[in-house]
C-alpha cells in the first residue's frame, strides 16, 4: 500500500482504546479519583506559540506524515491547540508501585493520547502528547513538561530505537512559547523554564500499572476488558482470550521484558525510575525521565538524585527490579487465571530469556560464536568485575575492542602494546593493579578468541555491528539542551543525525564519541538528574 504523505491535521485517526474500553466522557480536567473507568476523555490545553523544534523524518514517513513547517496547523495539532476531525483524545487511568510502595491512582497526568494512525505497512500506532496540559490524573501538578526533559525524551527514544533497543518512539518536539515553573533540584530554587511537548508513538502506551489499578479497586470486569483489548490488538497470535491465553500472554510479557532489559544492560542504559507505572505491557522502554548512560562501568550508578539513598534503580539492579515489577503485574492479573501455578513458570521464562539474550548479545560484542556456555559465562562475569573495579568507559572499551581484538588476531606479536593502548583510550584513570586485572582478562579472552574460525576482518565487522560508537552521552544531551534553551538547535539536530547510525564510524563526528570530559563529571544535568521535568 502506498499513500501520499499527509499533514497530521488532515490525517485519519482510529480510536480503538476509546471505543473498546470504558471511558469517562465528561471532559472535566479537575483532578480526582476516576473509579470504574479505563480512561477519561480530555482535550489538550492550548499553548500560546507552538513551533516545531525537531521532527523525526523516518518515523514520520513510516506513519505517512509530511514534515510540517515551523508554524501552522500541523504543529498546532502536535501542541494540542487543534485537533484532526477524527481524534478522540484521552488520558489513561493507571496506578503503580513507586520505589516499591503502592501509590494508588496515578494515570496520565500530562500525557494525552490523540488516537491511532495507520502506518504504511498497515500497523496501527498511538500518538500521544507528553506535556499537553492538565487531566483528571494531574493531581497537584500542572500537566506540562519543560524543554530540558522533552529534548532528553525526544533524543533518547530515537537513539534507543536506532540501537535496536525496544522502545516507544518520538515523532516531534514542539516548543510551546510558554513558561513552566520548576524547582529542578527540589531545593527551593524554582524558576521559569521554557515549556515543550513531545509527540510519542507506540502501538500502545498501556503499562503494568493500568492492570494494577483494577486489582486495587476490585474492578474485575475492567481488568478483564483491558487484558482482552491488549491481547486481541497487540498479541493476536495468542488466540482468543481464555484463562490459558492470559497465562501465555503473561509469559510473553515476561519474555519481552527480559529482552528489553538485556538490551539496556548491553548498552549501559539506566532508566532511573523503573516504577510499575513506567513498565510497558509490550516490553518497550517507556518514560525517558532521569535516565542516564553508563560512562565508567559501575553497577551501582544511577543518575537519579531521588534514588541516591537506596539505589533501587541503579544499573546493576535493573534485571532484578524488572522481575519484581513482573511479579506485581502477575498479582494484578491473577484473578484471570486458575492460580499462581499458571503464572509462576513465566517468571522463570523471564530469568532464562534474560540469561540467553544477554549471552547472545555478549558473544556478539566480543566477536565470539557460542562455545561452552559455563566457561563463556565465567569469562563475561570476569570482564564485568574487572570493568567495575576500574574506571573504564563502557562504550569506548567495547568499541575500541572491536578494532583492537581483530588487529591482535592478525598480528599477535604486538598484543601487549595494543591492549595497553586500548585501555589507555577507554580509561578515565587507571591504577597499576586495575590495569593488570584488565590485561589479565584480555589475555584470557584472546585465548578464547583464537578458537574462532572466522577471519579477523569478519570478526571486526561483527563486533563493530554489536558495539555502538555513539550513544547519547549524558553531557551531550545536556549541551544540546543548553544550546536549545538559547534558540540554537544545531547540536540537537546533529545528535539526531549521528545517533541514527550509532554503529557507523562517521569520522567527521568523532568528537561526539569522546569520553565524558572532566568538567561534566559531577555537573547537574550531566551526572545527576532529578525527577523534576
Ligand atoms: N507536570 C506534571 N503534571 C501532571 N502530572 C504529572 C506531571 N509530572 C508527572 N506527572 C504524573 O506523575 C506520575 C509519575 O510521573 P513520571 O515522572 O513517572 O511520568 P511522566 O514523566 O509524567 O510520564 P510518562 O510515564 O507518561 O512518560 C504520572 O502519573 C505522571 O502523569
Ligand atoms: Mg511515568
Amino acid at each position: 500500500m502506498t499513500t501520499t504523505p499527509q499533514s497530521i491535521d488532515q490525517a485519519s485517526f482510529r480510536n480503538s482504546f476509546v471505543e473498546e474500553l470504558r471511558g469517562e466522557a465528561s471532559m472535566d480536567k479537575n483532578p480526582r479519583q476516576v473509579p470504574g473507568y479505563h480512561y477519561s476523555r480530555v482535550d489538550p490545553t492550548p499553548v500560546p506559540d507552538p513551533h516545531l523544534l525537531a521532527w523525526s523524518e523516518e518515523l514520520a514517513a513510516f506513519l505517512g506524515l509530511q514534515r510540517p513547517p515551523e508554524r501552522g496547523p500541523a504543529v498546532e495539532v502536535l501542541a494540542g491547540n487543534r485537533q484532526a476531525a477524527t481524534m478522540k483524545p484521552f488520558a489513561a487511568r493507571y496506578g503503580g508501585h513507586q520505589f516499591g510502595n503502592w501509590a494508588g491512582q496515578l494515570g496520565d497526568g500530562r500525557a494525552i493520547s490523540l488516537g491511532e494512525l495507520t502506518a504504511v505497512d498497515g500497523t496501527t500506532w498511538e500518538v500521544q502528547l507528553k506535556g499537553a496540559g492538565p487531566t483528571p490524573y494531574s493531581r497537584r501538578a500542572d500537566g506540562r513538561a519543560v524543554l530540558r526533559s522533552s529534548v532528553r525524551e525526544f533524543l533518547c527514544s530515537e537513539a534507543m530505537y536506532h540501537l535496536g533497543v525496544p522502545t516507544t518512539r518520538a515523532l516531534s518536539l514542539v516548543a510551546t512559547g510558554d513558561e513552566v515553573i520548576r524547582d529542578m533540584f527540589y531545593n527551593g530554587n524554582a524558576r521559569p523554564e521554557p515549556g515543550a511537548i513531545v509527540a510519542r508513538v507506540a502501538p500502545t502506551f498501556v503499562r503494568f500499572g493500568n492492570f494494577q489499578i483494577f486489582l486495587a479497586t476490585g474492578e474485575m470486569d475492567n481488568l478483564r476488558a483491558l487484558a482482552d483489548y491488549v491481547i486481541r490488538r497487540h498479541y493476536p497470535e495468542l488466540g482468543e482470550p481464555s484463562p490459558e491465553v492470559y497465562a501465555r500472554w503473561f509469559e510473553e510479557v515476561c519474555r519481552r521484558t527480559a529482552i528489553m532489559i538485556a538490551h539496556w544492560q548491553s548498552v549501559g542504559f539506566v532508566h532511573g525510575v523503573m516504577n510499575t507505572d513506567n513498565m510497558s505491557i509490550l516490553g518497550l522502554t517507556i518514560d525517558y525521565g532521569p535516565y542516564g548512560w553508563l560512562e565508567p562501568y559501575d553497577p551501582d550508578w544511577t543518575p537519579n538524585t531521588t534514588d541516591f539513598g537506596g539505589r533501587r534503580y541503579a544499573f546493576g539492579q535493573q534485571p532484578r527490579v524488572a522481575l519484581w515489577n513482573l511479579m506485581q503485574l502477575g498479582q494484578a492479573i491473577l484473578p484471570l487465571v486458575s492460580g499462581v501455578e499458571a503464572l509462576n513458570p513465566s517468571l522463570d521464562v523471564y530469568i532464562n530469556t534474560l540469561g540467553t539474550t544477554r549471552y547472545e548479545i555478549m558473544l556478539g560484542k566480543l566477536g565470539l560464536t557460542a562455545g561452552n556456555p559455563e566457561e563463556d559465562q565465567a569469562l563475561f562475569e570476569a570482564l564485568e568485575q574487572a570493568l567495575a573495579e576500574s574506571e573504564v568507559d563502557m562504550t569506548v572499551f567495547f568499541r575500541q575492542l572491536s578494532h583492537t581484538a581483530p588487529a591482535v588476531l592478525a598480528a599477535p606479536e604486538n598484543g601487549d602494546a595494543q591492549w595497553r593502548e586500548l585501555l589507555a583510550a577507554a580509561a578515565y584513570s587507571m591504577a597499576p593493579a586495575e590495569e593488570q586485572a584488565l590485561l589479565g582478562w584480555l589475555q584470557r579472552y584472546f585465548v578464547r578468541l583464537q578458537q574462532e574460525q572466522a577471519s579477523p576482518e569478519t570478526i571486526r565487522e561483527k563486533m563493530l555491528a554489536a558495539n555502538p560508537k555513539y550513544v547519547l552521552r549524558n553531557y551531550l544531551a545536556q549541551q544540546a539542551i543548553e544550546a536549545a534553551e538559547t534558540g540554537d538547535l544545531s547540536l540537537l539536530s546533529r545528535l539526531m543525525e549521528v545517533l541514527k547510525k550509532p554503529f557507523d564510524e562517521q569520522p567527521e563526528h568523532h568528537d561526539l564519541a569522546a569520553k565524558r570530559p572532566d568538567w561534566a563529571r559531577d555537573k547537574p544535568g550531566s551526572a545527576t538528574l532529578s525527577c523534576s521535568s
